[in-house]
């Protein structure tokens, strides 16, 4: 057993209070992280470890004794230690009664184990308060500061005494405890940073059959109808002009489909007279992959820009604007300016392009340390106006100005005129 005197640095207790102290079993990454966290936060800490040496990566200011020893000095025992290796804690039920266990433990399968890990834990020490916490934060993002995204720390345990003195443990890491009831969630709390990214399966597998619908829409329009009718070749429409009619037509259908489910919602409220019941699932579920939704439109509008960018380079438009030059020169035919169509041209970009900034912007204020730096009110006016006007700027250049311009004065076939008429 060794003592290390106490030079940590408590930031939120004043030194006349006695620290209270938590005891942590496992003197690895996470265990060493949660402690050094706890021991910033004011705790004093007790390690429990198989061989109680010092080691220079243990934080300062805290003691490392053996595991029984470590356990009198406290009621909060965190197990920083695989589930595989609870076997030794068999040994130390005695000196465990009527102590608060926290399993912070994850698997590396979903429902590796008949019962979750925390459960497990319970029938191997009874006697013990078993409270499930913390495993969704990593040894990582506890050390390094980074905690935006995940200060939620879920919580379950059959004890509410128990249960409240870890949450009050929590709140004082600066993490928001989360009450997911009694141990029977372990289950969900510990699948859950095995789900490869819940939430964006739905976005994915709706702007995946998007694609595939258009794409074969527009094919059977621009590939295989020229083909049937006047037998010609138009496949080389397949790999830059046909993907960019998806990507923007998937991002649009997208987008309208991130406000869709506030509209459904609204209406729903209103046909209920409240606003406090539960949505349909179908509706909850929609309503909170908005953002992924939203984030997969700006990706296809990103796609859309860079296959815009790229139209002039392209030898079928080089060859078609050449051969019309020297058409025109052959036949001694002149294609008078048209003011007009350099108007309506030049508008149809700079609709697009502005279209584009503001959807970037609408993206960009939605990130998390973006949005946390703006109040409620200029959140609503950055996601609702760009989005209103951007949209009418989108679409009024996707119509564009006339139903059913002439060839000549249509701005979109003036870009790339040769895409459309061969
Ligand atoms: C590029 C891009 C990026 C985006 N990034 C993000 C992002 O990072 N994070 C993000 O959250 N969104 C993001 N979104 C989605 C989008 O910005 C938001 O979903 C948008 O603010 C929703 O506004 P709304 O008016 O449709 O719905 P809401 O403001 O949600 O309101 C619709 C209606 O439903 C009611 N309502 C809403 N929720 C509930 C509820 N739980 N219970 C009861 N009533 C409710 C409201 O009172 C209102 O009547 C992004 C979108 C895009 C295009
Ligand atoms: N790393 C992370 O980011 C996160 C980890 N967790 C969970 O925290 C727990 C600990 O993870 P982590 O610290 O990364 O793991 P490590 O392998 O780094 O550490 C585990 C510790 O368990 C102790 N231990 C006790 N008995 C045994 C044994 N028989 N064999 C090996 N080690 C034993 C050891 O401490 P000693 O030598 O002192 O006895 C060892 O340092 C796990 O349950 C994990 O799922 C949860 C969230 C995030
Ligand atoms: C820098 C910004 C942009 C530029 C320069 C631009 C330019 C173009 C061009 C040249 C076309 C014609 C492509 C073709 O016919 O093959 C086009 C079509 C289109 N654009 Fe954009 N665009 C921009 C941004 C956007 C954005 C942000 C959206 C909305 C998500 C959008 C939606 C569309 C749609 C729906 C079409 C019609 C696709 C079709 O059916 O042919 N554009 N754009
Ligand atoms: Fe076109």
């Amino acid at each position: 057993m060794e003592k290390i005197s106490t030079d940590a640095f408590p930031l939120t207790m004043h030194s006349s209070e006695k620290q209270e102290t938590i005891c942590i079993f496992g003197t690895g990454d996470f265990g060493r992280s949660l402690g050094l966290k706890m021991l910033q936060c004011g705790y004093s800490i007790v390690f429990g470890s198989r061989t109680p040496r010092m080691s220079s990566l243990l934080p300062n200011g805290a003691e490392v004794m053996s595991y029984s020893d470590a356990a009198q000095k406290s009621d909060i025992i965190i197990i920083a230690v695989h589930r595989e290796h609870y076997d030794f804690l068999t040994e130390l039920t005695e000196v465990l009664n009527g102590k608060i266990l926290v399993d912070v433990s994850n698997n590396l399968k979903i429902n590796q184990y008949p019962e979750s890990n925390a459960e497990y834990l319970a029938q191997l020490v009874p006697g013990t308060h078993v409270v499930k916490a913390f495993n969704t934060i990593s040894a990582w993002a506890l050390q390094s500061g980074a905690l935006d995204a995940s200060r939620q720390v879920f919580i379950c345990g059959n004890d509410s005494k128990a249960k409240q003195r870890v949450m009050d443990v929590v709140r004082s890491l600066g993490l928001t405890p989360l009450d997911k009831g009694s141990l029977v969630a372990a289950n969900e709390i510990e699948n859950y940073p095995l789900q490869l990214f819940p939430m964006w399966k739905f976005p994915f597998y709706l702007s995946a059959v998007l694609c595939v619908f258009f794409f074969f829409y527009c094919v059977i329009r621009e590939v295989i109808y020229p083909y049937v009718h006047e037998k010609r070749d138009r496949t080389f429409r397949l790999p830059i002009s046909i993907p960019n009619r998806v990507f923007p037509i998937a991002a649009l259908t997208l987008l309208a489909l991130v406000y869709l489910p506030g509209v459904i919602a609204a209406i729903l409220q209103l046909y209920r007279g409240t606003k406090y019941r539960r949505f349909p699932d179908w509706l909850d579920h929609w309503m909170l992959c908005r953002k992924q939704l939203g984030l997969i439109a700006l990706g296809f509008a990103f796609l859309h820009v860079l296959y815009t960018l790229v139209i002039p380079i392209r030898y079928y438009v080089r060859w078609t604007w050449n051969n019309r030059t020297v058409t025109q020169a052959i036949t001694k035919k002149e294609d008078p300016f048209s003011t007009t169509t350099s108007w309506l041209s030049d508008s149809y970009v700079a609709l697009g392009m502005l279209g584009f900034f503001l959807f970037v912007l609408l993206g960009i204020t939605s990130l998390p340390s973006v949005s946390n730096t703006v109040n409620w009110r200029e959140f609503r006016f950055v996601q609702e106006y760009p989005e209103s006007r951007g949209a009418t700027m989108m679409m009024s250049s996707i119509l564009g100005p006339e139903p059913n311009p002439p060839p000549s004065s249509n701005p979109k076939q003036s870009l790339d005129s040769a895409l459309i008429k061969q």
